[in-house]
């Protein structure tokens, strides 16, 4: 039931449908100006002066902007901003070619229109009056008419009025089907002058060919344009897309009734109806699948080949190493010799690896903090170097392969580094090094294994010669890495590989608090507060706890010598809520890097992006060659491009790039995996209560160096220590590896 409950403002009312209040206020004018845009044309102010009311109204939408001159009608809402005052916030922009003399001149003198500038805009409305606009489109040839038009200018004219009425043409189309303004200027970037015949023929074509849409947004175009919600295309895009979500929730495969079930849940359409696309889709060889104990399990096409290649090269790689002489019996000696020199007394586990690395192909290494991982790495580097061998170091992350290099006095790169990354996409990723022209070493030592999906590993294992050693480094309890599958924990599980796991601790209370208290979350026991390395402060309510952020991070941690854009890394287990990612990163912009004259800045949809800004890289772009985590400093923006300081080199970002930034002074505990900071502080609020597990806090403790800062409800820190269910990710990678049949 609609309910006009109030008229307040000229030409705009209140609708409330059930009590919730929707919006549906419109407003018609002349565009007087563009205040700002964003350069990606997310993001538009405009200046409108509206048909019924007097005086220029300011106008905010998330479209590009409209041409000055032009007739709008827009539908959005009245605001109040606290700095500029009232607003008409727009969520659609229809644009109306101008009717007037006087409206068709302020258009043509815009600039909209290459080739027309003001004094030729007026010669033009003088000689054709209210046929201008129809006499460019439809005879351009007559524009020769007026002075100073030649045959190359009516051309240009011609062209550029196309591309212009083109594009209006296909925002009018969608934005009558209810399609924003700004997917509208990406479809037809896109698709040009077919944009429409596309839309209306296969619009989920879009979820797969145009940057920036997805199914969801397809879909809704396709209702839109009046696809039924049974179509075989939407059956079938819906399958694909709920399989591509699994493998964004860290799964390699699913059982094919989950797969059903997450589909018809998207697609709101029956289960037993999608059971029958499903079947149809595995019969007809469309989904890759594996049958284990009866279950059908679905791969999304680029995580099956990677899952299979990973096994496959393990276990090729584990029995061909390069032999060497007499190891059998001489690794015990080779072992004492190098404790001798160096002048350590291994514990067993430890002397254990080094005797593996000796005799596999592939060794696993895992440990918590200080129980002797770095120690025993030396060891093996030591012992393979004295065979000759050439040893190649890497890490997933640029911070992990530093501080590998730190610990090892060696050399030591990113996977991506090794591997030669240049371009291709995020699943499908394109690297110089592969089996045709793989790594030029005898022996791989990989650190922060934990961190590495299945197809960076995959990827990784094909670039491994055969007889090249192979040695995964890692802490097994972290969290597993933000893509699909848990590498590490599965190759464990599997008992194909050959594994040393440290236990013993080495290092005393007193001299660290923070590893003294990973171990103990990491075994189920609250941790110890109240040295100064390991805080924790009591606080209610997660409103208080962004404030005592912000004031740690503005203040207190300065006043200690922490430089706290850099040595600072607040950590949250989520992105909504007060104490979320998404809010403390306002907060601490506003008080690490507020805005001030001089300094520019950009507006995005979500974020202000200012120079000075502490940043990180969303997603893996192998063609900058900068990746998903990467953190680096905004030096400077300028001409629509924003030039940021990663440690390895200076990236430029253009306009269309900027969706890849975020900013950095708080992250989630996912995305600091592999880093290391002086001090790591974070939230443990009531309202995170469904992210706290165990293996989250004793990932962001273990990133600290100097200082842990816990802040928040003592309920919050049980709940998180006591929490150990972790989710199942999965994966057949143990099963392959076992050599357990799959059908
Ligand atoms: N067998 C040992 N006996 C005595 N001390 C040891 C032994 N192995 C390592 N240590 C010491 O324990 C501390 C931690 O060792 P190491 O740095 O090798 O561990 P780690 O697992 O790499 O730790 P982290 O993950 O915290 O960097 C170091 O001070 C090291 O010298």
């Amino acid at each position: 039931m609609l309910l006009r409950i109030k008229k307040q403002e000229p030409m705009f009312g209140y609708i409330c449908v059930l009590g919730v209040r929707i919006v549906e206020n419109k407003l018609e004018g002349i565009v007087e100006n563009i205040t700002f845009q964003a350069v990606d044309g997310s993001f538009t102010v405009f200046r409108l002066k509206p048909g019924s009311e007097s005086g220029i109204v300011a106008v905010t939408g998330n479209f590009p902007p409209p041409l000055v001159g032009e007739q709008v009608t827009l539908t959005g809402e009245w605001v109040e901003h606290t700095r500029y005052g009232r607003q008409f916030k727009a969520v659609s922009c229809r644009r109306i070619a101008p009717t007037s003399e006087k409206g068709i001149e302020r258009f043509l003198a815009s600039g909209a229109i290459k080739g027309i500038g003001p004094a030729m805009a007026d010669r033009l409305v003088k000689h054709f009056g209210l046929r201008t606009l129809e006499i460019i489109e439809l005879s351009p040839h007559r524009l020769a008419e007026v002075e100073g038009i030649g045959s190359k200018k009516v051309e240009q004219i011609r062209k550029s009025f196309a591309e212009q009425s083109e594009l209006k043409e296909v925002m009018l189309y969608l934005e009558m089907h209810g399609v924003s303004g700004a997917y509208a200027a990406r479809i037809f970037a896109c698709y040009g002058s077919d944009s429409v015949a596309i839309v209306e023929a296969d619009p989920y074509r879009l979820a797969e060919e145009v940057k920036g849409i997805g199914f969801r947004i397809a879909d809704q175009i396709a209702m839109a344009v009046g696809f039924d919600r049974g179509h075989p295309s939407r059956l079938a895009a819906g399958v694909q897309f709920a399989l591509l979500m699994t493998g964004q929730a860290g799964h390699c495969c699913v059982p094919a009734e989950m797969l059903t079930a997450e589909t018809a849940k998207l697609l709101h359409l029956d289960a037993a109806e999608i059971a029958n696309v499903v079947s149809e889709q595995i019969r007809l060889g469309k989904l890759y699948t594996e049958d284990f104990h009866g279950m059908t399990l679905v791969y999304p096409r680029y995580l099956y080949r990677a899952e299979k290649q990973v096994a496959e090269r393990l276990l090729r790689l584990k029995d061909k190493a390069k032999p060497i002489d007499d190891i059998d019996s001489q690794s015990q000696t080779l072992v004492d010799s190098w404790e001798a020199s160096a002048g350590v007394t291994l514990a067993v586990a430890q002397r254990d690896a080094l005797a593996a690395a000796l005799c596999h192909g592939v060794l696993v290494l895992t440990g918590g903090p200080g129980t002797g991982k770095t120690t025993t790495v030396k060891g093996i580097l030591a012992l393979l170097e004295q065979q000759g061998f050439k040893i190649v170091l890497g890490a997933p992350t640029g911070r992990a392969a530093k501080r590998l290099a730190e610990t090892t006095g060696r050399e030591a790169a990113t996977i991506h580094r090794l591997l030669e990354a240049g371009g291709g996409l995020e699943e499908d990723p394109l690297f110089a090094r592969g089996e045709d022209n793989p790594l030029d070493a005898d022996v791989v030592i990989v650190d922060e294994t934990s961190m590495m999906d299945m197809v960076l590993m995959s990827c990784f294992l094909q670039a491994v010669p055969d007889g090249c050693r192979v040695v995964l480094v890692g802490d097994v309890d972290q969290l597993p890495a933000v893509g699909p599958g848990s590498v590490l924990k599965d190759i464990i599980r599997s008992a194909a590989i050959p594994v040393v796991r440290l236990i013993e601790v080495f290092r005393q209370a007193g001299e660290s608090m923070i590893v003294l208290n990973a171990h103990r979350i990491n075994r189920g026991h609250l941790p110890e507060y109240g040295s100064l390395d390991f805080q924790f402060r009591e606080l209610d309510g997660s409103e208080a706890a962004a404030q005592a952020i912000v004031e740690l991070c503005q203040n207190e941690l300065v006043q200690e010598g922490f430089d706290s854009r850099r040595d600072v890394q607040v950590l949250s287990p989520m992105h909504r809520q007060p104490c979320g990612v998404e809010n403390l990163n306002r907060l601490l912009q506003a008080a690490l890097n507020p805005p001030v004259d001089g300094k520019d800045y950009l507006q995005g949809v979500n974020q202000v992006l200012r120079e000075g800004d502490k940043v990180m890289q969303i997603r893996n772009n192998y063609t900058k060659r900068v990746f998903n985590g990467d953190i680096g400093y905004i030096l400077a923006i300028a001409e629509g491009k924003v030039l940021v300081r990663y440690p390895e080199e200076d990236i430029v970002y253009d306009k269309g790039e900027y969706d890849e930034l975020t900013l950095a002074y708080a992250m989630s505990v996912h995305k600091s995996q592999g880093s290391e900071y002086p001090v790591v502080v974070m939230p443990l609020t009531p309202g995170h209560h469904i992210m706290l597990q165990r293996n989250l806090l004793y990932t962001a403790v273990t990133r600290a160096k100097e200082r842990v800062i816990l802040l928040g409800t003592r309920a919050a820190l049980n709940t998180a220590v006591m929490s150990d269910r972790t989710r199942r990710r999965y994966s057949l990678l143990a099963e392959r590896l076992r050599g357990e049949s799959l059908c």
